[in-house]
């Protein structure tokens, strides 16, 4: 994608950049065991793998409804027979907040799974965005173990997916997790063991890991898997799915890491991008090579200030060197300062790396100060001297209007504004039809909408200073901030939208 672009630059951020990754590592860390010493025999990992699938699974192929949607948000959905235990609201509980107006609810959740796999051993999984937010729930439809193989090869049809396919699904799942005690009493009894306080059966014995011992454990008759080797037989589906083709899938798996592996890519892959009829997702997201992130941009009396910082994907500081950021002004110049390493990450098992470099020759201040009266149109950057600049677009930065350090809000204690006011300056060289501030706010079903807060033009135009004018607007306890952008429309066409910024002024 061509920065910038606020909602390929969110989604290249949680899939490559991978906040979400300290619930899954190390991959058995789940978040919920009350005691950090005693072994639960939960994961996250399997929490998050199983939510995303259970998602999908109402999908009907025919009518296009259903799919990962994030309707298994929905109590009445979670609640079902077909959704027993409580992996599904402790996956919401952790991801639904990570949403926001670029990340759906359900991309979150795909990505849950995609990261899951991804460091744990499993294979690169394809992941594109734009799924859509489901506001009520799906019909039911997820399989469960004492259905008939017909059933499970009927269900499995209907959600758009072959014998062969659902054979290589339910075994790329469960290679991590188990069947608890609690919500199935009948599958597994209480196990009295000190490492799995929950009473889990695992489906194999490397749980919290992707590997293909699900499939060698049961071709070499050493499985332990409760849904094979379940004392009742009537709940043994995976050994009427897995021995449902004469064993041929599975064997293959096991003699085959590597096809247990791409196998597995492909078909998450699929699972995760089935969603409703008319949802268009994205083309599969990839990093940027060279990723600015605009932190804070802002007008502090005749000063641009600029906080930010350049990630540089697969790179370590050493290959990197010397990292600059040239920026181009109004008035025709082009201005540079060495930018100084900011530290490294790394993910996915070490597929993914990258290093940060701050936009200051002097942290521990980030923010770059630019003359306002010269102002900024776009940055390029080198990186040991080789030129860094979309292919020659520049990386485009515009200063029509950006937020005014004069902005101030208060909040009540439980965390909703009391008031306040977002000052915008406004460029005087720009002639805009309308100013706004584009937010979210998290409707009623939980999930995230635009929000476009108007910002009046000024019946007396106060200035900032020689170059920019503020628009102001008062603010009200109705709304919600988190990230926010500032934005204009302009006299003659064409928008002018800020980089998506974090909410945080000082108090009124
Ligand atoms: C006929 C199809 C399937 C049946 C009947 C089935 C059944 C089950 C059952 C009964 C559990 C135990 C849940 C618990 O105790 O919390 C389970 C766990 C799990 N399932 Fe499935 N499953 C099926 C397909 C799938 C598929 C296609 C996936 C993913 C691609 C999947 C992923 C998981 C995971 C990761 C767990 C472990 C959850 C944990 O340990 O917290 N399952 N499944």
């Amino acid at each position: 994608y061509i920065w910038p672009s606020p909602q390929f630059e969110a989604l290249d951020e949680m899939r490559f950049e991978q906040p979400l990754a300290s619930f899954v590592d190390p991959c058995d860390l789940f978040v919920f065991d009350v005691d950090d010493s005693r072994k639960s025999g939960r994961a996250d990992s399997a929490d998050w793998i199983r939510t995303a699938y259970h998602d999908m699974a109402t999908h009907n192929v025919k009518d296009g409804t259903g799919g990962l949607d994030g309707s298994i948000r929905f109590l009445e959905e979670m609640a079902r027979p077909e959704d027993a235990g409580d992996g599904f609201q402790n996956t919401i509980d952790v991801l639904a907040g990570e949403s926001n107006r670029y990340v759906s609810i359900a991309d979150v959740i795909a990505l849950g799974a995609v990261i899951a796999v991804e460091n744990c051993g499993g294979p690169e999984i394809a992941f594109r965005g734009g799924r859509v937010d489901a506001t009520e729930p799906n019909a039911p439809g997820v399989p469960q173990p004492q259905e008939s193989l017909d059933s499970h090869i009927a269900s499995f049809a209907r959600q758009g997916f072959t014998q062969t396919e659902m054979i290589g699904l339910v075994a790329c799942g469960h290679t991590f997790g188990g069947v608890q005690h609690a919500p199935f009493p009948d599958i597994v009894p209480e196990l009295n063991d000190p490492n799995s306080t929950e009473s889990v059966a695992h489906f194999d014995s490397s749980f919290v890991n992707f590997d293909n011992n699900i499939a060698t454990e049961y071709i070499s008759g050493t499985t332990q898997n409760p849904l094979v080797v379940g004392l009742n037989d009537t709940t043994n589906s995976d050994k009427r799915i897995f021995g449902s083709d004469g064993n041929v899938t599975m064997r293959s798996f096991a003699n085959s890491p590597e096809l247990f592996a791409s196998t597995c890519a492909e078909l998450f892959a699929k699972m995760i991008d089935t969603v409703p009829r008319g949802v268009q997702l994205t083309d599969v997201v990839t990093p940027l090579p060279v990723k600015p992130i605009i932190v804070r941009f802002d007008l502090d009396g005749d000063t641009l200030r600029l906080d930010g910082r350049v990630r540089l994907w697969n790179m370590t500081q050493d290959t990197a060197g010397t990292v600059r950021l040239f920026w181009d002004d109004h008035v025709g110049g082009t201005n540079n300062i060495t930018l100084s390493f900011d530290g490294r990450f790394t993910n996915s098992g070490g597929r993914n790396t990258g290093v940060y470099y701050t936009f200051s020759a002097t942290p521990p201040d980030n923010s770059l100060s630019i003359d306002a009266a010269a102002g900024i149109t776009q940055m390029r950057f080198t990186v040991n001297d080789k030129l860094e600049d979309q292919g020659g677009l520049g990386f485009l930065l515009q200063d029509g209007v950006v937020i005014s350090t004069s902005s101030c809000v208060d909040f009540h204690s439980n965390g909703s504004i009391a008031g306040g006011h977002l000052d915008l300056a406004v460029r005087n060289t720009i002639t805009p039809t309308r100013v706004f501030i584009e937010t979210e706010k998290f409707d009623d079903s939980g999930r995230p909408t635009v929000v476009e807060i108007e910002v009046p033009r000024p019946s007396e135009a106060a200035t900032a200073n020689a170059t920019y004018s503020i628009w102001s607007v008062q603010l009200n306890s109705d709304q919600q901030f988190n990230f926010y952008t500032v934005g204009a429309e302009l006299d003659g066409g064409g928008k002018l939208l800020g980089p998506h910024q974090f909410f945080d002024f000082a108090s009124c």
